[in-house]
């Protein structure tokens, strides 16, 4: 089950580098340890499977091939539930970064490290631990649902520009699988042996955006003690899956703007421009009005991404594939958790297959965790899935990214309420911790912000 207290464990030979971690992260996360050899692996992992590792590669002195950190990398990797895998690299290794990252590791960073950048990654690496409940259902192997005509035609789209260089942008409600689908298009292309990098553009701190992305040289600015390379670099040769772009502030838009118009980046303090091979899908949650106003995004940059636009509807209007994705992640739960395989009532599925669905798949996916954990009936009931009664109206829109929908004023004003108020209990119940707010709602803790925008909280 899943805990309420994430495991961090820092895995690195240096232990002032260790404890320097440790320190930061422990200010907010419950469980943070530290082991200085992947000796230790064995007898740690036998106690406690973290949900994060930050794990070094090289460990016995003088050695820089990287090769002990790949091996516990691989053993990690192998684990039934793996921990998410941040690799941490001493030099500017941007082959040993890509290797790890092509093995599984979700994220990497180069020390020494930024600590915003630190805790943003560690913040991000346990937002996908937490969504991929298995490893058969990490969205790194999960297929595409969905046999409804809508979905039918999102994969039809997929086919057809896969195999091309097209930038493609990917539109959709929180939840609805837009990362599903660059994905998808990644391993349909011809760059599927290669990196598929997703990078939360709203996530990365604005001062760093520019070293994060393109890298720097060493000593190009106080902190650069060594150089680094950016997310364009490790996904070289493979797909950049550019993540809630409509967050980026304007300043950030112009420089993506730049490397997009002339494929090239220029780390910085580098004297001159590395071409840049990288397919890239972007994808954002805006709704079309708001992406197609140049006081929040810039017209050209929008021009750059949206040579191909794959929208993917919410699921309330495609309810056909409800029944199939009830099943498939019933299924997958109670194999992940050993429940016997369980009926549904027939009036619960024709009520979930009436729910409006506000967070989508991703909160039909959570909702199928909770009644295998809780139901204690021979078949599955409405209560089991924990839904909010409120939210059950044919007619429900979020007013998303396909537009205000025909649902009556009155369902918004209770739905709308209804989302502030779990947003307000969900800070509360995570102290105003936002990423631990985000986890338990289930969005991205950029959608989160945007909320509380949205809300006046
Ligand atoms: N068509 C689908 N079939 C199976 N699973 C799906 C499908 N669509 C989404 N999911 C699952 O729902 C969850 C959310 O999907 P994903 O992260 O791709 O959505 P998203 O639109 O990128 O969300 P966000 O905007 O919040 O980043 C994941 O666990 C994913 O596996």
């Amino acid at each position: 089950m899943r805990r309420m207290t994430a495991h961090i464990l820092i895995l690195d030979d240096d232990t002032d580098v260790a404890y320097a971690a440790q320190m930061l992260l422990r200010r907010r996360h419950g469980k943070v340890s530290a082991a200085h050899t992947p000796a230790a692996l064995p007898e740690l992992l036998a106690r406690d499977v973290p949900d994060v590792v930050l794990l070094d590669f090289n460990f016995a002195p003088g050695r820089i091939d990287g090769a002990e950190g790949l091996a516990a990398l691989d053993l990690l990797r192998a684990l039934p539930r793996p921990p998410a895998v941040i690799a941490m690299t001493a030099y500017a290794d941007v082959p040993l970064a890509v290797e790890a990252l092509k093995r599984g590791a979700c994220d990497f960073i180069t020390k020494p490290w930024d600590n915003a950048r630190l805790v943003a990654a560690v913040d991000s690496a346990l937002a996908r631990h937490a969504a991929a409940a298995s490893p058969a259902m990490s969205p790194a192997t999960e297929a595409l649902m969905g046999d409804s005509a809508a979905m039918r035609a999102v994969k039809t789209m997929i086919a057809s520009v896969a195999p091309t260089e097209a930038n493609v942008l990917v539109l959709g409600e929180n939840g609805v699988g837009k990362e599903l689908v660059a994905r998808a298009i990644h391993q349909a292309s011809r760059r599927a042996g290669q990196t598929f990098l997703a990078v939360d553009m709203g996530a990365l701190p604005e001062s760093t955006f520019e070293s994060e992305l393109f890298g720097h040289r060493k000593g190009s600015f106080t902190d650069a003690k060594a150089d680094r390379a950016g997310r364009f670099q490790a996904a070289r040769g493979g797909s950049l899956f550019l993540d809630e772009i409509g967050n980026m502030p304007l300043a950030a838009q112009a420089k993506l703007l730049t490397v997009l118009e002339r494929r090239e980046v220029t780390p910085i303090g580098a004297d001159r421009p590395e071409a840049v091979d990288v397919r890239i899908v972007s994808a954002t949650n805006l709704d079309e009005a708001r992406l197609f106003d140049p006081s929040v995004f810039r017209p050209d940059l929008l021009f750059r991404l949206n040579t191909i636009v794959i929208r993917v509807p919410p699921l309330r209007e495609r309810r056909e594939d409800i029944p199939a994705l009830l099943l498939h992640y019933l299924r997958a739960y109670e194999s992940q958790y050993q429940r016997p395989a369980r009926g549904m009532r027939a009036e619960a599925q024709a009520w979930l297959a009436q729910y409006a669905w506000p967070g989508n798949v991703r909160a039909l996916r959570h909702a199928c965790e909770r009644a295998v954990i809780l139901a204690l009936g021979a078949e599955y009931e409405v209560d089991d899935f924990g839904l909010a009664p409120q939210a059950h109206a044919a007619g429900y829109s979020t007013g998303g990214v396909a537009g205000p929908g025909p649902g009556n004023p009155g369902d918004e004003l209770t739905l709308s309420t209804l989302e502030r108020d779990a947003i307000a209990a969900a800070l509360a119940a995570a102290n105003g911790n936002i990423s631990q707010a985000s986890r338990m709602l289930g969005v991205s803790r950029a959608a989160l912000y945007r909320k509380l925008g949205k809300h006046g909280i």
